[in-house]
């Protein structure tokens, strides 16, 4: 499991207070609320990307405390932001960034997986579409066999049936590995439809 409990973080204010949630093997929880109520920040929280002020990451019963943790744990879980153009370096070809967790090898099964084939595989990224550079950070994403996905608003930027591809290709994975994910989107009907749960963060306090 991955449970967030009693979360309090932001930056030099809190932008969040006391927001606790869990993560089930096998199962979707989805993350909901207003732009700029906390949901990108409690998910870099829980991928152990940001620093809380206060509260507690608990990963298959692994406590992370003051933020200090292991690159096994850091490596337990995957993350697919928004903009798959900021998360490429943009000198790889697509199979490179889809190896570059692997540190090189063979990358065939894991492009299959998305549906990359061929010639897409050796371009770069301003040579393909957002949905196919998502498809490869997708790929890259499942690399390492994350125990949990955390989706940052991933298909923000995709067509209905790119977003629908990727959804699938996920949902493929979650059964056969078992993993959990955080489904993190402004998109109240693809919640519904995804997610097992979702957890609503309010507005954000005017300031
Ligand atoms: N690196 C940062 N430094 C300072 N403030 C930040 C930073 N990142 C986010 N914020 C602020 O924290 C608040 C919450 O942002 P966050 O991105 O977590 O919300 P969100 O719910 O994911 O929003 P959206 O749906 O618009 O992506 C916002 O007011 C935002 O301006």
């Amino acid at each position: 499991m991955l449970t967030g409990t009693g979360i309090t973080a932001g930056y030099r204010d809190p932008v969040v207070t006391d927001v606790s949630l869990t993560v089930q093997p096998g199962r979707t929880t989805g993350l909901a609320g207003p732009s700029g109520s906390g949901k990108s920040t409690v998910a870099r929280v829980l991928a152990l990307l940001h620093k809380p002020f206060s509260g507690t990451v608990e990963i298959d019963g692994e406590t992370v405390t003051g933020f200090r943790f292991k690159a096994t744990q850091r490596t337990k879980i995957g993350v697919l932001f928004q903009q798959p153009r900021l998360s490429v370096d943009p000198r790889f070809t697509l199979r490179q960034a889809i190896a570059e967790p692997l540190r090189g090898g063979d990358v065939t099964e894991l492009a299959d997986l998305v549906m990359l084939t061929g010639d897409l595989l050796d371009r770069r990224p301003h040579e393909v579409s957002d949905g196919q550079l998502q498809r490869a950070c997708l790929a890259r994403a499942l690399a390492l066999k994350p125990r949990y996905l955390i989706c940052d608003e991933m298909t923000t930027m995709l067509d209905a049936s790119t977003t629908a591809a990727l959804v699938g290709v996920i949902r493929a994975y979650q059964r056969e590995s078992g993993a959990g994910v955080l489904a993190i989107s402004h998109d109240a009907t693809l919640l519904a439809r995804w997610a097992d749960e979702t957890v609503r963060l309010s507005a954000p306090l005017p300031r």
